[in-house]
């Protein structure tokens, strides 16, 4: 449809227009409309989706005061009055001009130079055109020159009369100002409806983020509260926008920000109940601080529904069980391990965990989850050891209906799918047969599995975390297992030392346990666990871990059954030389987000906090200077 209308006075302009149109194939309506209908005419046309009019003289000037879109006006130009000045040239006595705008100055000109008795007369309405026609007679002009409006009074006064016609160089200038007109509407409308699409996309944001945000100008007056800032502050004298921040948010702090024009970030406060972590950012544009845009997060909520999401993958048994925080050992050995590991976690690669049985490979396995950006996804164990290769094969890809390997019923989800967006711990690795360990190799490869039975694969998204002990190089060059996949899975790899190699450990482990072990009975042995701890601290542990743990277990047990201590040492395996050394240095504990994570389970209260992290108040103060971490009384 097209989007330019040419509404013209005369038919004769308008036949010009039409070919004009036709032979440059323009897509440009042309109607005919007396001086009364062309604005009816340009309305409708508006209505429909008209964005460009044009016209000439008079109607051109009704049209650009009454609408909002572009008017072009097709310009009388000096060629339009050679026809007028022959016949000028051919009779004696005045001349009228009548015109709606101001006659141009070279006409006045021509009839200096020609000497012609010219007068002009300007006239803005249908019923005006007829009063200057009528006077211009009554003046005594014998020729009247203008326009296809006063042409007709002319006729009616019986005055002789020159109608200007357009040249082709007018209209043809008329189309292409309209053309141009109308592309860079079009374009202005394509950026307009961008502008809009981001602004709808930043409010959006806005107001259905989590954050609570405040924008203020560089007066410190408020431009935006957006509804969780609502929520998680107690705003007063609504409605905020153009309110001093003061007023709404007295003890804030963003008017500082905005004299400093320095960012404070991660500023913990209280607020009622809740722990509200804050941003508060400078908008500096060409070196001038033009406002500030505070950010609200309230951890508490956000701690409570990662708890949330953890509790359902918790039912559904696909939630680590572990965290660092629950490894007992301060031996430099497990401690440079956990540090490691903590790594590890950031990585998003696949982890190889090597060690003896029993030292905690799992545990670490859990925590690493736990500290990974897919804490809150599942985490799913899966173990490799003293299962059929069918059956594995089966656990690890799951089926369709009527493919069961044994013939079950229904399908099954395959592990790989159930750790989507989560991680795949594959326990005891090198016992797994070399059929699954070629699937293995090809689920890594592909991030993607198909089912037994099934058409299609499915896309998967899942880090792997795999344990062995140290026969797994011996299987690789027996050649049981292969050796593509130690690539593919060893990515990271992590030694846990044997609980041999980290000091004194084996007593804060046994002393943990102990305590678990008689629970709300501990008071009533606890004289004689001391003594068995006193007894074990001069000796060094050659077990591992289980060994230890089932060390406790027997000797709470024989406790319980109200042995001596001496009868209970005298049946301790594990034992043996005295520890040549001590080791007792704490490394790599500290990281920002454990120490965030502390203050905000003791809702910011120091003391706890430094139990919760076991360390001194002191040290724990020096931690959040070392980690710009900073406690405010204010709200903001
Ligand atoms: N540093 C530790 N602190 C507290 N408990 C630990 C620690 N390391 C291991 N344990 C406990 O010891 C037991 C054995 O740990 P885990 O199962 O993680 O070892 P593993 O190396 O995976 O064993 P396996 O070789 O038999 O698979 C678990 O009950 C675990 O909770």
């Amino acid at each position: 449809m097209s989007k330019i209308l040419f509404i013209s006075p005369s038919v004769q302009l308008a036949a010009r227009a039409r070919e004009i149109i036709a032979e440059r194939s323009l897509e440009v309506e042309v109607q005919v409309a007396s001086l009364k209908e062309s604005k009816e005419i340009a309305a409708r046309a508006v209505e429909n989706g008209i964005k460009v009019l044009i016209s000439r003289g008079g109607n051109a000037s009704i049209l650009q005061k009454c609408f909002a879109v572009p008017v072009i006006k097709v310009k009388l130009t000096s060629g339009c009055y050679i026809e007028a000045f022959e016949k000028i040239r051919s009779i004696e006595g005045p001349v009228a001009f009548f015109s709606v705008e101001e006659i141009q100055d070279n006409v006045k000109t021509l009839c200096y130079l020609m000497d012609v008795e010219s007068n002009f007369y300007r006239f803005d309405n249908e019923m005006a055109a007829e009063d200057v026609v009528k006077k211009a007679v009554r003046d005594g002009n014998v020729l009247g020159i203008g326009g296809v409006v006063t042409e007709k009074y002319a006729g009616l006064y019986d005055l002789d009369y020159v109608t200007l016609e357009n040249s082709r160089e007018d209209i043809e200038m008329a189309l292409d100002s309209a053309q141009q007109v109308l592309a860079s509407l079009q374009r202005e409308e394509i950026r307009r409806k961008s502008l809009q699409l981001q602004l709808q996309r930043y409010e959006v944001i806005f107001n259905y983020t989590h954050d609570g945000i405040i924008a203020i100008d560089k007066k410190g007056k408020v431009e935006v509260v957006n509804k969780q800032a609502e929520k998680i502050l107690p705003l007063k004298n609504k409605p905020y926008e153009g309110q001093y921040i003061e007023n709404i948010l007295p003890s804030t702090k963003m008017h500082t920000v905005l004299r400093s024009g320095e960012m404070e970030t991660d500023e913990l406060m209280k607020v009622g109940n809740a722990i509200i972590n804050t941003n508060r950012i400078p908008i500096i544009i060409d070196g001038q601080i033009e406002g500030v845009v505070a950010t609200f997060r309230d951890i508490e909520s956000i701690r409570i529904s990662e708890q949330k999401i953890r509790s359902n993958l918790h039912k559904k048994g696909l939630a680590s069980k572990y965290r660092f925080t629950d490894m007992i050992g301060e031996s430099k050995a497990i401690q440079r391990a956990i540090r490691i590991a903590k790594g590890y976690a950031k990585n998003n690669s696949n982890i190889l965990l090597l060690g003896e049985i029993g030292v905690g490979k799992e545990m670490f396995a859990h925590s690493i989850h736990r500290e990974s950006r897919r804490r809150n996804m599942p985490f799913v164990v899966v173990n490799c050891a003293n299962v059929s290769p069918v059956v594995l094969l089966a656990d690890l890809q799951g089926y369709e209906e009527g493919s069961s390997p044994f013939g079950a019923k229904g399908h099954k989800e395959g592990m790989f799918e159930l750790a989507h967006g989560g991680t795949l711990f594959l326990d005891k690795i090198e016992d797994a047969p070399l059929g699954v360990q070629a699937l293995l190799l090809r689920v890594l490869e592909d991030n993607e599995v198909r089912r037994i039975g099934g058409d299609h694969v499915i896309p998967i998204d899942v880090r792997v975390i795999v344990s062995a002990n140290k026969t797994l190089t011996k299987k690789i060059e027996e050649g049981t297992f292969l050796e593509e996949l130690f690539y593919a899975i060893s990515v990271l790899t992590l030694e846990i030392p044997p609980l041999r190699e980290r000091g004194d450990d084996y007593l804060l482990l046994c002393s943990d346990w102990f305590r678990r072990s008689f629970g709300a009975d501990f008071r009533k042995y606890e004289g004689k666990i001391k003594d068995i701890e006193e007894y074990i601290k001069g000796y060094t542990w050659k077990g591992n871990i289980r060994q230890l743990s089932n060390f406790v277990e027997r000797v709470s047990v024989l406790l319980k059954n109200d042995m001596s201590v001496e009868e209970v040492v005298s049946t301790l395996p594990g034992l043996a030389h005295p520890a040549d050394e001590k080791e007792n240095v704490m490394l790599g504990k500290w990281t920002r987000a454990a120490v965030l994570e502390a203050l905000s389970e003791s809702k910011l209260n120091i003391s706890r906090a430094a139990r919760l992290l076991n360390c001194s108040r002191s040290t724990l103060y020096k931690k959040m200077d070392e980690f710009n971490i900073k406690i405010t009384n204010g709200t903001t």
